[in-house]
């Protein structure tokens, strides 16, 4: 098989071309830092096409510019993808120690191949800052590997490694030859099976930005199906959800679950004397005056209008109590700021309690509301406890 190094990068460049143009073109949807980081990823394949195009027209060029552009070229790409990751993850930029990395890597190998020109050297040189990028990408990569909520992360991560490696490789090679190419473009089996593998890594982390951008679009729909966009908390499927895996845990260890519906007394006329706006701002400082209360372990979702309702895991009928009781004080004593005045607002709570060895939540829930309905009918402003 006879490959050489031009015509592998004019592979390269072709191929770095296209996906540029895909990644560009290909995503207009989904979060905004995840767009536009895969549109600067494009940006970066574009950087990094010319320099492989540099590489596959060399015998037009002098070696000192091809070296020179291909590097800065290289060494730009390099930069720019650091940025691009980071901002797809929506991570701190780190766009200094980019440009730092890019530009020392530059003068080295300008020094390397001017002042005190050595091949072999000058690749090691390379091979480090490319090392260090890579660390960089890595350092970003990695909370999201360690927690495993993330497969694209661990592959994007795996390319990075395996990158490393070749670069090791292909170094080791150089030094340990009797007699080493002296330039990328000397047809050699070292630069041929280092040109061909390592043409392959804007492919692979570019899959690796698409699998990324992929997950937080996913993760984005999973969200706006379960939070409630006004309040921030979780809606009725969230709760469900919520509700299904608790009792799921409730069982295993025979516990019971604590369920308090909690309800805003006349709310209507919040809203016929300040309007619907102030109302909003009304329902999401009551969400903040009872999640405040909550334990970690307590979740609070919102029924629908003015609604909300706790769930409490491993309480018993005092405990919940206890807890309502906090709430609705803690909202009898918040004074709401509503367009410069304040306003007293009161809640009204109807407390039950689920046992584990209930099919599901919504006996308890229809007991909740029950209570709730006699808490209001009783005055407002008051916690009632279901009968079991
Ligand atoms: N601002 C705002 N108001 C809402 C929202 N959802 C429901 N509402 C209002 O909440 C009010 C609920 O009114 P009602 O069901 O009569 O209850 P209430 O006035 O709180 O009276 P009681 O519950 O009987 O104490 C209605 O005016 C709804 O328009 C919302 O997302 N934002």
């Amino acid at each position: 098989m006879h490959l050489n190094v031009e015509t592998l990068a004019l592979v390269d460049g072709g191929q770095a071309l296209v996906l540029a143009l895909m990644l560009w073109f290909g995503t207009r949807n989904g979060s905004n830092h995840a767009v536009k980081g895969l549109r600067l990823r494009a940006v970066a394949l574009l950087v990094e096409a010319c320099g492989d195009f540099v590489l596959a027209f060399d015998d037009k060029l002098s070696a000192l510019a091809v070296l020179l552009f291909g590097n800065t070229f290289n060494l730009t790409a390099q930069a720019l993808t650091i940025v691009a990751l980071r901002m797809v993850l929506n991570r701190s930029l780190r766009w200094r120690e980019a440009l730092l990395l890019g530009v020392t890597g530059w003068l080295g190998v300008v020094y390397f191949s001017t002042a005190h020109p050595d091949y072999r050297v000058r690749v090691l040189w390379g091979s480090c800052i490319f090392v260090c990028n890579s660390l960089l990408n890595i350092s970003a990569l990695w909370g999201g590997c360690r927690k495993r909520d993330t497969r694209a992360q661990c592959l994007l991560l795996w390319t990075y490694i395996l990158a490393i490696a070749l670069l090791a490789w292909r170094n080791v090679s150089l030094w340990t030859l009797t007699a080493p190419p002296q330039s990328i473009g000397v047809p050699s089996a070292v630069n041929v099976i280092y040109v061909l593998l390592f043409g392959l890594q804007p492919l692979l982390a570019s899959v690796g930005f698409l699998l990324l951008y992929n997950e937080i679009l996913q993760r984005d729909l999973y969200d706006l199906a379960r939070i409630d966009p006004l309040t921030g908390v979780i809606n009725r499927l969230g709760l469900l959800e919520a509700s299904q895996s608790m009792l799921a845990r409730a069982r295993a260890k025979r516990e019971s679950i604590g369920v308090l519906l909690i309800d805003a007394d006349h709310f209507k006329s919040i809203n016929d004397r300040f309007g619907h706006d102030d109302g909003d701002r009304v329902l999401l400082e009551l969400v903040a005056n009872i999640r405040r209360m909550l334990r970690t372990s307590d979740r609070v979702g919102r029924v629908g209008g003015e609604e909300f309702l706790v769930l409490s895991p491993s309480v018993k009928e005092a405990d919940l109590l206890a807890l309502a009781e906090r709430i609705r004080s803690a909202v009898e004593r918040t004074s709401f700021s509503i367009s410069g005045q304040s306003y007293a607002l009161t809640v009204s709570i109807g407390a039950a309690i689920a046992d584990a060895g209930e099919p599901d939540m919504m006996a308890a829930r229809r007991r909740a509301d029950a209570a709730l309905y006699q808490a209001k009918r009783a005055g407002r402003n008051r916690v009632m406890l279901a009968a079991p």
